[in-house]
């Protein structure tokens, strides 16, 4: 692992954006591995940004994201296909088409979740998966406990995780208690991957995810075991170092 701590969010932000340009640049039909959630936003910015001043193009790229929330239709304002189409596709020129967020709304879940596997077969690998990490370590939503799922699956999401993300919905008993995730191993097969995490509530869990065990119950921890991994922190994420 590589771990970088940051001057500002703003830099951060920056340098992953530049590391995801420079990836299309040196391979222009790069499939990305995408993340949700209030962290990638300033990178989403950035390369939006790039993409209008013509830095960076996204026409041949595909992209495949890390989960859904269960039960909410994709035009949903809280669904993660309304945040990506949001914050990052309506303002580069991927084509929608190119672009795959786990559909939670299917009637079928585990065809979803196949399909979601073989989409991911027939475009990638994932030359680059950006994460965020939740407080309790899950990464995409694979959340901790005895046992993690390889492949694209569906979850209970937990309390901690509900009530973490009940801000977006504006009341807790709004937010899904199903997501579907990809899965550690599926997340882990991407050639490189990006951890971004800000703020000192990420500071305890950022610690014990890349300096304790590796187990199941920080699924993040299994970044340790990835050959190719950077980890961008700010200053205060980065604070357990310190
Ligand atoms: N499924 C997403 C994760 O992919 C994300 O990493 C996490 C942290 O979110 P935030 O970036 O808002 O702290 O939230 C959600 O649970």
């Amino acid at each position: 692992m590589n771990i970088r701590i940051l001057n500002s969010r703003e830099d951060l932000n920056a340098t992953a954006a530049a590391v995801i340009a420079s990836l299309l640049l040196s391979k222009p039909q790069a499939m990305l591995g995408l993340a949700t959630g209030s962290t990638p936003i300033g990178i989403y910015q950035h390369l939006a940004d790039m993409y209008s001043k013509g830095q960076v193009s996204f026409a041949r790229a595909y992209s495949v994201n890390l989960d859904e929330y269960v039960g909410l239709p994709p035009e949903h304002p809280q669904s993660y296909r309304s945040f990506m189409n949001e914050h990052l596709f309506q303002h580069i020129d991927i084509p929608i088409s190119h672009t795959r967020v786990p559909d939670g709304n299917a009637l079928d879940l585990a065809a979803e979740c196949a399909a979601h596997e073989q989409a991911i077969l027939d475009h990638g690998p994932v030359d680059l998966q950006l994460l965020g990490i939740g407080h309790n370590g899950h990464i995409g939503f694979n959340e901790p406990g005895h046992r993690l799922t390889g492949a694209t699956h569906v979850v209970d999401l937990k309390e901690s995780t509900r009530s973490a993300n009940a801000r977006f919905f504006g009341d807790i008993d709004a937010v899904p208690r199903q997501a579907v995730t990809m899965g550690v191993g599926t997340i882990l097969k991407a050639k490189q991957i990006i951890l971004v995490a800000f703020g000192s509530d990420k500071a305890d869990i950022i610690k014990q995810a890349l300096t304790g065990p590796v187990t199941t119950e920080c699924p993040a921890s299994l970044l340790q075991c990835h050959p190719n991994a950077l980890i961008l922190l700010d200053q205060k994420a980065g604070g357990g170092f310190n």
